[in-house]
């Protein structure tokens, strides 16, 4: 499923009434009963609903809906917030289509409190003032009547987008209708992945108003879920053997860390890997070693390790910083000449060798969390969690590296922009290790796939969707360890392949 930003949802609508015929006015229509048809899952007979209908086509499918629903019968009151003639174009034929139905229409003048019993006596309200077209801080009258649907215990739901909530990312403050629901036309829109936006959609599903798939522009980002994996991860050969599953190396962890690296190298293991070897300080070898039986060790020298033989090295996990930790991330950069994963103390330590990172021609991978992000790009993270698409390409291109933002919704990134999503995964996941076990399981992917955005996405969906069919089959998002992950992955593996 594409995500898309304003620009590109006009610009879908636009090719949409230009290139196949279909009208505004006919898109509005079957908008409004999309949405209502969705919106039907959480409102009864019984429920009294109000529906608040805005200045745009937001407002247009609004009155779609709200005629919808009257002529099924449901108890509802619609309410008009803007001046009669601030409604034009497609919006004001569906009122006019809306009146000449003879339902009744509401009109909100300058004092609240007619609207404001309305809502103090109904069960439902539901938004249709502003969607896409949302333009700075929200104005008067609307900023008051979002301020009272958000103070009643009413269920709200949502057309589009929760008015207020910007549709692009860049913006950081905003008053917004605080949605339970949202029902989201044809695509979501960047804000709906953004950690300071997306708790105003509440839960979101996505409605299709009949744009023609074959004829809209290519976009550059989607959404990359289960039923992806399942479309794309790679078949285990019966013929195959140790070697045909990649061997790779994994550099990190210390006396005092070394949990890390040996939970990275389980979770390829665990995700298919065929051979696996760590590369660590020698006292830390005999507390990893047990963990991870079916490895082989290498001392980690401040003189440098040889990396050849591999299909794929990971470093950082637990690495620590000391001064020659910096010198062996340096030289797995020039000397690495297949796909190089970087995370943790390694993201740290790369901020001092950009111009590695950039002179490097193999693939190289960097898995930073946005505060990680941030070292290295020098923003800060408020400003990485509020733009991160925009920025994580910019990153990426700039640098020719795959980024894999990670966060309630992780975004990979390719140096050509192209971009993932990823929102599998739960609370659980929010603890130490949680980013070892996915270095490692990207490895085994890497190792196993063809292609990088494959493997990237699919690792990061079996790490997530590990987490939550643990959740749902005993434990809580509380007690979850990472190494639960690793070995929940038999579960997730056979869930796949059934
Ligand atoms: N063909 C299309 O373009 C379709 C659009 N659809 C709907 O149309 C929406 C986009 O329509 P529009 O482009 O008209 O935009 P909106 O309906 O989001 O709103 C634009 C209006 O809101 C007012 N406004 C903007 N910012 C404001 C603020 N901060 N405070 C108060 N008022 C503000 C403006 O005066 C403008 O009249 C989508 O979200 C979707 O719901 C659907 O009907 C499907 C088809
Ligand atoms: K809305």
């Amino acid at each position: 499923m594409d995500i898309v930003t304003a620009q590109e949802m006009y610009e879908r609508d636009r090719v949409t009434v230009e290139a196949v015929g279909l009208e505004g006015k006919m898109l509005m229509e079957n908008a409004g009963r999309a949405v209502t048809q969705d919106m039907l899952r959480h409102i009864s007979p019984q429920h009294k609903i109000v529906i608040l209908i805005g200045a745009g086509n937001n407002g247009g499918d609004g009155f779609v809906i709200a005629r919808t629903l009257m002529n099924l019968n449901y108890d509802v009151e619609a309410w008009q917030v803007v001046p009669d003639g601030k409604i034009t174009g497609d919006a004001k034929a569906h009122k006019e289509i809306f009146l000449a139905s003879g339902h009744p229409l509401k009109m909100y003048s300058h004092s609240s409190e007619d609207l404001e019993s309305s809502l103090c006596h109904a069960d439902v309200c539901i938004d249709a003032m502003l969607g896409i077209g949302a333009d700075g801080r929200l104005r008067e009258p609307l900023a008051e009547i979002v301020y009272l649907c958000n103070e009643q215990a009413i269920l709200r739901l949502a057309v589009d987008v929760p008015t207020g909530v910007p549709a692009d990312e860049g913006v950081e403050k905003f008053d917004a209708f605080h949605a339970h629901f949202t029902t989201i036309i044809e695509a979501p829109k960047l804000s709906a992945f953004l950690q300071h936006a997306k708790p105003f959609y509440g839960e979101w599903s996505v409605v299709e108003i009949g744009l023609p798939k074959q004829k809209l522009p290519n976009c550059s980002r989607r959404l990359w879920g289960v039923q992806d994996v399942k479309r794309t991860l790679p078949e285990r050969d019966a013929h195959s053997h140790k070697g045909t599953h990649g061997k790779g190396l994994f550099v990190g962890g210390s006396l005092f860390m070394p949990g890390s690296v040996a939970m990275s190298a389980r979770a390829a293991l665990r995700s298919g890997a065929g051979l696996v070897a760590i590369a660590t300080d020698e006292q830390a070898i005999p507390s990893v070693s047990p963990y991870v039986q079916e490895a082989t060790f290498v001392e980690l020298k401040e003189e440098g390790q040889a990396v050849s033989g591999y299909d794929a090295v990971a470093v950082g996990m637990g690495l620590g910083r000391r001064p020659y930790c910096g010198k062996v991330v340096k030289q797995l950069m020039q000397e690495v000449d297949g796909p190089l994963l970087i995370d943790a103390d390694g993201l740290h330590l790369l901020k001092g060798s950009l111009d590695e990172l950039e002179r490097r021609s193999a693939p190289t991978v960097l898995t930073p969390h946005p505060g990680e992000f941030a070292h290295l790009t020098g923003l800060t993270a408020p400003e990485v969690l509020q733009s991160p698409f925009v920025y994580s390409r910019e990153f990426a291109e700039r640098y020719g590296a795959y980024i894999v933002l990670k966060g309630p919704s992780t975004i990979i990134t390719a140096p050509d922009g192209e971009q993932r999503v990823d929102r599998s995964g739960n609370a659980g996941l929010a603890k130490g290790g949680s980013g070892d076990v996915l270095s490692g399981i990207l490895i085994s992917m890497i190792m196993q796939s063809n292609g990088l955005m494959d493997a990237l996405s699919n690792g990061c969906v079996l790490h997530g969707y590990t987490a939550e069919l643990l959740v749902e089959a005993g434990h809580s998002k509380v007690d979850l360890l990472a190494s639960d992950v690793i070995e929940g992955l038999s579960r997730t593996f056979r869930t796949l392949s059934s």
